[in-house]
């Protein structure tokens, strides 16, 4: 187990998802009481949401019942990594019903739950990524009192350019490729255009994959190629490997890292994808899951905003310790017969919110440094 280190020299200083961790930022999801199908959010979700949309609705209302059960669960995850030796940071508290608007769109704010998403630390370098979603774009204000006091101890802090968002803004191309129609997901009935921008720099952190001196980045579309580009514009002493296109954004649901070496992946298709000296790593392939399914017939939707894959989405504490979701035993028996130490953490709603325990964590300090995992 981790034991607590000395704060970071720099405030931060994380370069991989498995050494100790020693301090990590856990979201929360206050008042997580609808979904805002506003045009950049359900582009991503629409074949599970169409069903319930009205004409021209936007508020998909989840019901106060699961969402006091998230925060109980989230509240159960910091406490058990609180009892790790972990230290606990937590965003600060997100109002009821607010409503965030730009010269070009109007939305809800969403809780600053998938804390993983619009933030990636690089080493000693806190970077705030360009997100897709409207109703994220002043997410990150609820962690800014954290990410202050680490530039204060030394951390270096970017921003990729914020994006519009505007009418247009996002890319459709990954979809376009997997033959799904987002035609009548993307109809933007209410966002503006902007004379003569087209597709901009739109990237989530849940995209990368850091692996020391090398960081894997899911490239699907044209917004994230431009962010690749000012990534290694921005960090030319780290290594950079594009995998092409294998999501529409995130990947921690499809290859989660446990150690140089091992990882968990989503099936063996993808290990083609990968750089070729991490092809030869073995994979643990997620097991059938005998949990049904959450019911929420009685509440009469059902929108799954995360993969059946969700729950190999695991945080690990280190090489030999990782954080698993309670209700699904196949993977924590596996993960035990290889030796590790499971730390069993229930989410009941994992596919009603986009995430596991690794979306819900920002790790800010670990003990890993910018080591060559991949040498050829
Ligand atoms: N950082 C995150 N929010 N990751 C969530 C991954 C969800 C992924 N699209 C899936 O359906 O499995």
């Amino acid at each position: 187990m981790t034991q607590p280190q000395l704060a970071a020299p720099a405030g931060v200083h994380s370069f991989d998802d498995f050494t100790p961790l020693c301090e990590v930022v856990v979201g929360r999801a206050d008042h997580y009481t609808a979904h805002d199908a506003d045009p950049t959010w359900r582009l991503f979700y629409f074949e599970n949401v169409a069903p319930h949309l009205g004409a021209g609705q936007r508020q998909l209302s989840i019901p106060q019942q699961i969402v006091d059960e998230l925060n109980e669960d989230v509240t159960g995850f910091a406490d058990a990594l609180a009892g790790c030796g972990v230290r606990v940071l937590r965003p600060s508290a997100p109002g009821k019903d607010v409503q965030v608007s730009s010269p070009w769109w109007s939305s809800s704010a969403t809780p600053p739950l998938n804390v993983r998403d619009n933030t990636v630390i690089l080493g000693e370098t806190i970077v705030e990524t360009a997100p897709h979603i409207r109703g994220r774009v002043f997410e990150n204000d609820h962690l800014k009192a954290h990410f202050t006091r680490y530039f204060e101890q030394g951390a270096n802090w970017l921003s990729m350019p914020r994006p519009a968002l505007a009418a247009g803004s996002l890319d459709t191309a990954y979809f376009d490729r997997e033959g799904i129609d987002v035609t009548a997901a993307t109809a933007d009935e209410t966002a503006v255009p902007i004379d003569g921008l087209g597709l901009e720099m739109v990237f989530d952190g849940a995209q990368c994959v850091r692996l020391g001196r090398d960081v894997l980045v899911n490239v699907s579309n044209h917004n994230h190629e431009l962010a690749y580009r000012w990534l290694v514009r921005n960090f030319p002493d780290l290594r950079w490997h594009r995998l092409p296109g294998i999501a529409d954004n995130h990947v921690d649901s499809i290859v989660v890292p446990l150690r140089p070496g091992l990882m968990l992946l989503r099936s063996p298709h993808y290990r083609q994808f990968l750089p070729a000296p991490m092809r030869g790593w073995e994979a643990i392939y997620p097991p059938p899951s005998s949990v049904p399914e959450q019911d929420y017939d009685e509440f009469g939707f059902v929108i799954p905003t995360a993969s059946r894959y969700i729950d190999i989405n695991v945080l690990s504490i280190d090489e030999n310790t990782v954080v698993v979701n309670s209700l699904y035993p196949e993977l924590i028996a596996l993960l035990e017969q290889r030796g590790f130490t499971v730390v069993p953490v229930r989410h009941r709603h994992r596919r009603l919110f986009g995430g596991g325990h690794h979306c819900f964590t920002l790790d800010t300090v670990r003990d890993g440094g910018p080591e060559d995992y991949l040498a050829a």
